[in-house]
Parts: structure tokens; sequence; C-alpha cells
């Protein structure tokens, strides 16, 4: 298959058959004149990971705006459930069971894991809290995912990075998502932290939700990656199935092959040339 193939779901779909949660279309967005995306297609279903990758500007952010009922699209269609829909509000979208979980988590970092787990929907008993069942819920949510937590009652902000953003997913699921859309959320983790993200991915797949993830990491999209859309300039260039493309091609693919050759050229160009210039 030519590495240049334009955009369009790809032609032999192995998973057609798993339900799409939510499917765009075609979708396009302008913002004051500014082509923000156009025609990007991207489907999301049930015990997948599409990983949405792009360079910056390339519109991850905007086609975000779009599944999480953030902005509607000037153009294109979403489709929830096999039926075209038009989300009123990110509220709307998280009611059709697509969650969106930020870069900033909406987390708050003193407060202790359990309430942020719950966060203004803990469970209530004539009027009182019952924090021992939000306790034990958060605990056996968080293990599920993985992460064993030495203490529910411990500050937010004491967890590490990665365990955080399971704190935030592992709430999504709890609260009936079944698509996951994940902002870029290994975008400022070492490689241990990502790998405790990664994994929780992987359990989230396993669980039946769909997942997407936002990511400029070619390495992270294949180490969790069903299919993988790739956008530059607010257009989907190439999209591709696991089984299409080798982790290699698909680095080469998100640096612009033909960017990346030229680099490589001018790079070897300049290093012979100080070679020659330090030659006795
Ligand atoms: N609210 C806005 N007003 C004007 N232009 C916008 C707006 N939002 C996005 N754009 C433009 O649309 C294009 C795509 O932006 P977008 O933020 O979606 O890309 P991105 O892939 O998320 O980039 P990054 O990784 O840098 O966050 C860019 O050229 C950007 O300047």
């Amino acid at each position: 298959m030519s590495a240049g193939r334009r955009s369009g779901l790809p032609a032999a779909d192995p998973a057609a058959g798993a339900p799409a949660i939510i499917e765009a279309r075609g979708v396009g967005k302008r913002f004051d004149g500014v082509r923000a995306l156009s025609g990007v297609d991207c489907v999301v279903r049930a015990g997948e990971v599409t990983a949405v990758l792009g360079d910056n500007g390339a519109g991850k952010s905007t086609l975000i705006g779009l599944l999480s009922g953030m902005h509607a699209p000037d153009s294109g269609e979403l489709v929830v459930d096999g039926e075209v829909t038009r989300f009123a509000s990110p509220r709307d979208a998280r009611a059709r069971g697509i969650a969106t979980v930020h870069q900033d988590l909406a987390l708050a970092p003193l407060m202790p894991v359990w309430r942020n787990f719950f966060l203004g929907a803990e469970p209530t008993r004539r009027g009182l809290l019952r924090a021992a069942e939000c306790r034990r819920v958060a605990v056996a949510e968080l293990a599920r995912f993985g992460i064993e937590l030495r203490d529910p009652d411990q500050p937010v902000g004491t967890l590490s990075g990665g365990e955080r953003q399971c704190v935030a997913i592992a709430r999504a699921a709890y609260f009936g998502a079944r698509a996951l859309i994940l902002d870029e959320p290994t975008a400022a983790l070492g490689v241990h932290q990502s790998g405790i993200v990664l994994r929780q991915i992987v359990r989230a797949r396993e669980r039946g939700l769909g997942v997407v993830l936002i990511t400029h990491n070619p390495a992270h999209a294949y180490a969790v990656g069903d299919r993988f859309v790739l956008l530059r300039r607010g257009e989907t260039f190439a999209h591709r199935l696991r089984d299409e493309v080798t982790p290699e091609e698909l680095a080469k693919l998100m640096a612009g092959g033909a960017e990346l050759d030229e680099l490589y050229r001018e790079v070897s160009e300049l290093r012979a040339d100080r070679a020659g210039r330090m030659a006795p």
C-alpha cells in the first residue's frame, strides 16, 4: 500500500463487525475564517483504540472539540450508535456515553482520591455522604485498572502523573463512559508513567470501551492502537489499520516521510561538511 494514500476509511476493515459508538464523517470546522479541520473521518468502535496522530496545529484539539460536544461541525456529520447526531454541549455528549479526559484532568489536587473519584456525584443516604462506600468503590475501581491505592484518603495531588490520569479515566468509565477520548494523556509523562497510562488504555479496551487516543507520539500510538488516523494541516492524510503498518512506517508517516528524509539529508551534509573542515 502506498504511504501516500489519502484519507477515507480503509477499504478492508476487519473490525467492521464491531459496533461504532461514534463516527465523524467528513467533518470540517472553521474558526473566524481559519480552516481548522476539513473532511476528516474517524471511527471509534467498542473494544478498540483509535489513535489520532498529528503534529502541532494538525487539528487534534478541534477534532476532540467536535467529538466531545464542545463545538458543532460546520460540515460533515457525527453519527452516534448509527444515528446522525448533533451534540448541544459536552454534557449532552457525556449523556450518550462519550467522555473526554482533558489534559488538566479536572482533579482537585488537595482533595482525597476518593472525593476526586466522585467529585459532586457522591452517593448519599438521608442527606448524609456515604464516605465508606465511596472509599471502597474508588479503591475497587482503580484496582480494576491495575492501580493499587495505598490510601484512598491521600490527596490526589500526591499520586504520580500516570496514576492521576488513571483516576480520571477510571472515573469516566465508572460513570458510564462507553467511548473515552483521551487528550494527549502521555504528553507530560516519562517512560514509566506513560506505561501506567498505556496499560490502563488496554484494560479499558478489554472492558469493551472504545478509546480515542490523541497523541503526537507514534510509539505510544502503536503500543495500543488498533487503527490510526493521521492528521496534517486539518486533513486526514492517512488512515491505517494495525496490520497495515509497522511502528517504523507509522513514525515516518507521522513525521512526514519526505520531510524526514530531507532533514536526514541536510543533517548528514552538515556533519560531512563539519568533518571536512576539521580534517587535518
Ligand atoms: N479558536 C480558534 N480560533 C482560531 N483558530 C483556531 C482556533 N482553534 C484552532 N485554530 C486553528 O486551527 C488549526 C488546528 O488547531 P488545533 O488546536 O486543532 O490543532 P492541534 O493539532 O490540537 O495542535 P496542538 O498540538 O498544537 O495543540 C490551527 O491552525 C489553529 O491555529
